[in-house]
């Protein structure tokens, strides 16, 4: 099938958050502004505009440099863990404060084959207003999916780590494992199962995190 831009219709999911003046930020993060320095008038014939954003808004990626001094920025880390082969896993009905090993189907996740493992852990996602508390992950589940070969782990939480975490044992399970990590993916109405991601960070020098378009291709049965 032909789709509206000439190539193969593939159904494309966009997981991502709206960027506007309302989306949830970690409490104390400035606001987003995307600003018009230039508007189109009789002397100008072009709007032209700038953003200020947080970099942990928003869907976005993690570099390592969050969470190690010598890590790479955004510009710097390789984009083959943010393009491929990926595994939908619903743990809407995890009761503790984070995901834990028995809150994962293994078995099914082994089976998937998949390097790219994405917890969905909302019934529905809270666009309205921060969730301070939101499901983080546990260290012990960063490990056995690195024992699996993920390469990559998402949540549609705004965090591995909880809110208040000192230690932040997830991001340092992911460090010593040389994972990535995508946060605040929206995963509303998608199905656990297994599909094509592709979330890329933009080769932002020195930067910590960077914003993502994430979306997931259906893969052919
Ligand atoms: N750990 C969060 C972000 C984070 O820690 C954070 C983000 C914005 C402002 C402060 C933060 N942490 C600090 O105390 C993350 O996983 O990306
Ligand atoms: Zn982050
Ligand atoms: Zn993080």
């Amino acid at each position: 099938m032909r789709g509206p831009a000439g190539g193969r219709h593939v159904r494309i999911i966009d997981i991502s958050q709206r960027l506007d003046a309302s989306t949830p930020l970690w409490p104390g993060e400035p606001a987003l502004v995307v600003s018009h320095h230039a508007r189109i008038s009789e002397t100008c014939s072009v709007n032209v505009g700038a953003v200020h954003m947080a970099l942990h808004s928003g869907t976005h990626a993690d570099a390592p440099f969050h969470y190690d001094v010598a890590g790479q920025s955004s510009a710097e880390t390789a984009l083959e863990p943010y393009i491929g082969r990926c595994v939908v896993v619903d743990v809407r009905r995890c009761a503790g404060s984070a995901v834990d090993v028995g809150d994962i189907d293994w078995s099914t996740l082994a089976a998937a084959a998949a390097p790219r493992v994405l917890l969905r852990t909302y019934e529905g996602f809270p666009h309205a207003a921060w969730d301070a508390g939101f499901r983080a992950v546990s260290a012990e589940v960063i490990r056995r999916l690195a024992g699996l070969g993920v390469v990559l782990v998402g949540t549609d939480a705004a965090s591995l780590d909880p809110q208040d975490s000192k230690t932040m044992e997830a991001h340092h399970a992911v460090r010593a494992a040389d994972m990535r990590i995508l946060e605040g993916l929206v995963l509303d109405g998608v199905a656990a199962g297994v599909y094509e991601l592709i979330a890329l960070p933009l080769p932002l020098a020195g930067a910590d995190a960077s914003p993502v378009r994430a979306v997931l291709r259906e893969i052919a049965a």
